[in-house]
């Protein structure tokens, strides 16, 4: 289009495809050769990457609303029939399902001491299941999935799993899997030849694992709608058939196809995000034990004779936060953000954008964004201290996005990172393992991205024993 952002040469089908590591695409995603905005083809349709503050600000917050769509055409926006709310275009549905969500999580108690209750219940069989490992090492690949799957899955269907359950360890695998592969090059191939699509191909895969968790959910549903008293709901669930009686007469957005997506996305954008940031927690904990024995010190003496802590303690332990914080820039958990598209013709500097162009929010690049940061490409905490040693939290970081389309459960992942770090900080000291071999913090690339495996070693804090 006329005026549009500048970019590679694509080539014809693959666009500029082959320009982009299949492994790691971020590095050529932040390529600044073309500036701050440029364009790339992928496959056919063009997409305009955005790099650093400035840019990602000026579209998602000061054009909230023009930038507030969701492609229709991606390997993961077929899977969710952009229902839901992640992958919802920006409409009515999309804007009556997010207010619900943040109503009825508020009704379970986001925000509340009910929800600390909740998180600090769950916290606890961590804490069991780590100290059968004290004095030793264990894999926690699936350990905060678990976690963080169980208190989105207590809000949303009134229950959670044990750890060892092979139902909700085979669907966190089926997530950890989609997350990934949702991203990878044959859900590319599936996007831009669409002639592909009915042949025996990989991305078949990623369509079945999709359609295994969406029976699971259905199964979930079912067993609710024959236990379930009208007007008096357990969890999200209950409360959605609620408001389908309600307004079943009255053009509603809320059906039961509605229904399923909703809580596909709130089981999924809930487990694998959090979890990722813990699992990532302590692996720089155990490999920075000058800031993990700082922490300790900290929580110690704010929390000294108090059997549990509240997430209010936050604002009296500057130095964990600041540790929190600078988690969740390293872990880069969502570093692409969600794609988003333009609602209507608009402008960004001096390029021109029509309606229905794809934009890709590269998060990643103001989490560590030259000028933006003290220490921009390493871990360290002073990151959000200042000169007196008090919390700050520069503009840049941006992990839950901005804008009309923030993430909704920011408050709820804020709320768990504390509690469990904070928990698990008091009560644990977590070491390199002497047979761990060298620490890899290179990050697997997906839609949300992870650490790779490695062992955690887990010491009881000796005020703790017996
Ligand atoms: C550390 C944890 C988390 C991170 C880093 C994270 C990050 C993000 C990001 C970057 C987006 C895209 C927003 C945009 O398009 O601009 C998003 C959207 C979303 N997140 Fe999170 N998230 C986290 C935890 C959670 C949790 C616990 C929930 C569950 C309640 C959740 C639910 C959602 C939903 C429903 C959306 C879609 C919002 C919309 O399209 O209107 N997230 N998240």
């Amino acid at each position: 289009p006329k005026n549009f952002p500048p970019g590679p040469r694509p080539l014809p089908i693959l666009g500029n495809l082959l320009q982009l590591d299949p492994v790691n695409p971020l590095k050529d995603l932040e390529r600044r050769r073309y500036g701050n905005v440029f364009s790339l083809y992928i496959g056919s349709r063009p997409a305009v990457v955005l790099n650093g503050l400035e840019v990602v600000r000026e579209a998602l917050v000061t054009h909230a609303e023009e930038y507030a769509g969701r492609p229709t055409h991606l390997l993961i926006s077929h899977l969710f029939e952009s229902k839901g709310i992640v992958l919802a275009n920006y409409g009515s549905s999309w804007r009556d399902h997010r207010r619900f969500a943040l109503t009825t999580l508020r009704k379970f108690g986001l925000g509340k001491r009910s929800m600390e209750e909740r998180i600090l219940e769950e916290v606890s069989h961590i804490c069991t299941e780590l100290e059968s490992s004290a004095g030793g090492s264990m894999d926690p690949q699936h350990l905060f999935h678990l976690t963080a799957s169980n208190i989105i899955c207590s809000l949303i269907f009134g229950e959670r799993f044990e750890y060892d359950d092979p139902v909700i360890l085979t669907l966190i695998q089926r997530l950890e899997e989609l997350t990934k592969e949702a991203f990878g090059p044959w859900a590319m191939l599936y996007e831009i030849i669409p002639v592909l699509r009915p042949f025996p191909l990989p991305f078949r895969n990623i369509l079945h694992k999709f359609n295994q968790m969406k029976e699971h959910i259905k199964k979930i549903v079912t067993k609710h709608k024959s236990s379930r008293v009208v007007g008096e709901p357990r969890d999200l669930l209950d409360c959605y058939l609620d408001q389908i009686d309600k307004t079943a007469n009255g053009g509603s957005t809320f059906n039961d196809t509605h229904m399923v997506f909703l809580l596909l996305d709130l089981f999924m954008a809930g487990t694998d995000t959090t979890s990722n940031t813990l699992r990532s927690a302590v692996l720089h904990l155990m490999t920075n034990q000058h800031v993990q024995d700082r922490c300790y010190r900290e929580i110690t003496n704010i929390l000294e004779g108090r059997a549990d802590a509240s997430f209010e303690d936050r604002h009296a332990m500057p130095y964990v936060q600041a540790m929190i914080h600078e988690v969740q820039r390293m872990s880069d958990t969502v570093p692409l953000g969600v794609f988003r598209t333009t609602c209507s013709d608009t402008q960004l500097h001096s390029y021109q954008l029509p309606q229905g162009t794809m934009v890709i929010p590269n998060l990643s690049s103001v989490l560590h964004e030259e000028g933006q940061w003290k220490f921009p490409h390493e871990f360290n905490p002073e990151n959000f201290l200042n000169e007196v040693g008090e919390f700050v939290k520069p503009e840049a970081f941006l992990p839950f996005s901005a804008g009309s389309r923030v993430c909704l459960g920011e408050g709820l992942a804020r709320m768990e990172l504390f509690l469990v770090l904070v928990t698990l900080l008091r009560r644990f000291q977590f070491v390199w393992p002497e047979d761990g071999g060298v620490p890899d913090f290179s990050l697997i690339f997906g839609g949300t991205q992870s650490q790779k495996p490695f062992r955690l070693g887990v010491h009881l804090r000796s005020s703790e024993r017996g």
